[in-house]
């Protein structure tokens, strides 16, 4: 297996995400953030995404075939064979597993586990071809990582990392969706049930609207709770406002070119919040 193929597999873009998404979730808890528990969980974080990443490669070879996006994968392609996809991702797992409990503890672990499980089982196997509910599911695995982080220390209150995992819960339906809504054709030719091809484009977009509202909504509740500051408040505002600016755009007109937008959004609203948590809670 050549590296640029097994780094393909790992996703290493939604990887880092995973990871700031952790480290959020340390920043969020701790008093003061140490470096060397911060790189163990950057690391464990990188490992552990990039092994369901490979598993998700390995379950959808048949369908990523199907479809115009995908269709070029290693996987598909024959570029890495099944057996040294299934090693790699046992071995990336068992490394993250491994680093997070012998440099960190078995709290962090566990988190990063069921962030991994639900990912590469509950999400890859049993839902994404079943139900338009698939990755409403699915976006536990972005709690699970909050929440990974937010286990490195022992946090003296649990409402704000509980919070901001609703949040991450919430973020998957507005990412997604709108991404789905622009690529429904590849989903319906590979006969996955995402939300544009079983309820059409403009309920998805009125839904994804509703999602936003209360995503919004939940990102300024620690806020609201004095939990975190005006930093946080205002920023999270700012990007929640260009957020429903944009799904009402799409609302109005369910086009491929808002749909486009609107997932585009998506990340830098996501890093934003997480950057926003951490300058809050430790700049002064
Ligand atoms: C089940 C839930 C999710 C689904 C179905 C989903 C689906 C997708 C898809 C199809 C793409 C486009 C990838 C491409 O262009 O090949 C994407 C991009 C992305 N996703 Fe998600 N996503 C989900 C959850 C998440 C989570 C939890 C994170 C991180 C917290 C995340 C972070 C990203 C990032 C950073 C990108 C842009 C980078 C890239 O194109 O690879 N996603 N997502
Ligand atoms: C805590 C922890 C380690 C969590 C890891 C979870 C993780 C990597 C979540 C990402 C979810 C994701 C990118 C789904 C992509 O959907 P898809 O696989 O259907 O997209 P595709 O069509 O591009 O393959």
């Amino acid at each position: 297996m050549r590296l640029r193929h097994g780094l393909e597999l790992m996703k290493p873009r939604i990887g880092i995400t995973i990871a700031a998404t952790a480290a959020a979730g340390y920043a969020a808890v701790a008093d003061k953030v140490e470096p060397l528990p911060m790189l163990a969980l950057i690391l464990s974080m990188l490992l552990g995404s990039g092994g369901s990443a490979v598993f998700n490669h390995l379950y959808d070879r048949d369908i990523d075939g199907m479809m115009k996006r995908t269709r070029n994968r290693p996987m598909v392609k024959g570029d890495v064979s099944p057996t040294d996809a299934l090693m790699l991702s046992a071995g990336l797992t068992i490394a993250a597993l491994s680093t997070a409990v012998m440099t960190l503890n078995w709290v962090v672990a566990l988190h990063l586990f069921l962030g991994i499980f639900v990912y590469a089982v509950i999400y890859t196997v049993w839902l994404k071809r079943r139900t338009w509910w698939n990755i409403v599911f699915g976006g536990a695995a972005g709690s699970f990582a909050l929440l990974a982080g937010a286990a490195v220390v022992e946090p003296s209150q649990w409402l704000l990392p509980t919070l901001l995992a609703v949040t991450l819960f919430l973020w998957t339906p507005s990412h997604f969706w709108a991404l789905a809504i622009l690529l429904a054709d590849d989903y319906r030719a590979a006969r996955i049930p995402m939300l544009p091809v079983v309820v059409g484009e403009r309920l998805t977009a009125r839904l994804i609207l509703l999602n936003s509202v209360l995503l919004a909504g939940s990102s300024l509740l620690p806020w609201g709770l004095g939990l975190l500051g005006t930093l946080y408040g205002w920023t999270a505002t700012g990007l929640g406002l260009v957020l429903i600016g944009l799904n009402l755009k799409l609302v109005a007109t369910p086009s491929r070119r808002w749909a486009g937008w609107n997932f585009a959004w998506s990340i830098p609203y996501l890093l934003g919040l997480l950057i926003a948590i951490a300058l809050d809670r430790h700049w002064n």
